[in-house]
């Protein structure tokens, strides 16, 4: 996984010079932190070089984001990279800051659960230009969900976290990258989501599931290849091939998507079951249910959650296809930045840059400790079951 050649020189993130003010999230792999110097805030995410996997994910992670900071490669719904540190313990780097939080509190925190078909539209849209714009740099995202989808201060959305996502070789089929569609009228979307209130004002989220443990325990690299065989993504999200173990491709963030958009329209995921087993079922048997009239949004979700990845939409002729769907229609895609109200403005953080916050090494420390003591084997454990067992990703 050598950098590309057209990757900018990272620079290098100063930890002395910056102070931690909160800790934003935290996953499988790192904890994010919201930081500031003297001038900016930023999210600083720091991942322990605490085994090959995470060092492997956290190397990868850095090396997307980079690609993604070449400027030809910059999208509007997508991070760049501000700077990276490495200390032999562990790797930090510093993205754009998202004040809205994410997608999975902002639905939360709707009255129903649920968005409304605009404001539906307004996400998918940007979601499906990210994704778009990953795929034509031959970059499966394979985790997309909602925690995962970020709200800029601006509104718009923005992805996280690429320690998942794969490079595969990109879909070599002239009509699979075409210009966008376009149509005549702009849509306005209408601001009428309820800003922040007070119970969800504090709190990390928890994942609402861990990754799925491999079930096919092929050893993968992250060379490209045209399909992948690796077992990951989030038991609800998880497309039929991937459970197959038949290899996948790009499809899988299509799957997802439709996943994704059921969610926004009934607050639940369309094959969750009792158990991670019955989930993997529902998701290789059951059809999605619909409650109410079949409509232009709910033809949009059947045609992304066909089982079959060879005839689910999008797999032909990548993006283009979904931009064409009856659901957008009149979404002038080359403006969709241009919306001047997206349906949910967070409110401005007011920090002081120049006062407050903890120091991130010291933070990290005190992590390492605390595991260290947490983690010291009893005389009845033998060390390498210490040392493997809370590691989801040890076959990955
Ligand atoms: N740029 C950002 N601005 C604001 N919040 C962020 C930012 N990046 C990440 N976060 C918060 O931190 C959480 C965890 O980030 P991220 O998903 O990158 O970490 P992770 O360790 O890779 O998690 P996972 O277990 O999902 O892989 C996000 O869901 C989000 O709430």
């Amino acid at each position: 996984m050598e950098p590309s050649p057209s990757s900018p020189p990272p620079e290098i993130l100063n930890l002395d010079s910056i102070r931690a003010l909160k800790i934003l999230g935290k996953g499988a792999t790192g904890t994010v932190f919201l930081a500031h110097d003297v001038v900016s805030l930023f999210a600083v995410k720091l991942v322990h070089k605490s085994s090959s996997s995470s060092l492997r994910r956290a190397r990868w992670e850095i090396e997307v984001l980079r690609r993604l900071s070449v400027e030809s490669n910059q999208n509007p719904f997508l991070p760049c990279l501000l700077s990276t540190f490495e200390s032999p313990e562990f790797f930090a780097w510093a993205v754009p800051y998202c004040s809205g939080g994410d997608l999975n509190n902002l639905l939360r925190r709707q009255n129903d659960g649920v968005f409304s078909s605009s404001v539906i539209r307004f996400y998918v849209a940007e979601i499906v230009c990210a994704l778009d714009h990953l795929h034509s740099m031959g970059i499966a995202y394979r985790d997309l969900k909602p925690e995962n989808i970020l709200i800029q201060q601006s509104g718009h959305v923005t992805l996280t976290d690429f320690d998942l996502s794969r490079s595969l070789k990109k879909p070599t089929r002239p009509q699979f990258y075409q210009p966008d569609p376009g149509s005549k009228k702009n849509r306005s979307f209408s601001r009428w989501i309820s800003p922040e209130t007070e119970s969800n004002k504090t709190g990390l989220k928890k994942p609402r599931s861990a990754r799925v443990n491999p079930i096919t325990r092929r050893k993968t690299s992250f060379s490209s290849g045209e399909r992948s065989n690796s077992f990951v993504g989030t038991d609800e999200y998880v497309s039929p091939e991937v459970i197959r173990g038949d290899g996948h491709d790009f499809a899988v963030d299509w799957w997802a998507l439709g996943v994704l958009t059921y969610e926004m329209m009934y607050g639940e995921t369309p094959f969750k079951g009792k158990s991670k087993k019955e989930t993997f079922r529902n998701v290789l048997m059951k059809e999605p249910e619909f409650a109410g009239k079949p409509n232009d949004l709910t033809g949009l979700i059947r045609s992304l959650l066909v089982k079959d990845p060879n005839k689910r939409l999008g797999s032909n002729r990548g993006a283009v296809e979904i931009k064409e769907h009856a659901f957008f229609a009149g979404v002038r895609w080359d403006l969709l930045t241009e919306v001047l109200r997206p349906p949910f403005i967070p409110l401005k953080d007011d920090v002081e840059l120049t006062v407050g916050g903890f120091d991130i090494r010291e933070h990290f420390e005190k992590q390492r400790m605390m595991m260290t003591l947490s983690a010291s084997p009893s005389p009845l454990t033998s060390p390498s079951h210490v040392c493997h067992k809370n590691d989801p990703f040890i076959d990955f």
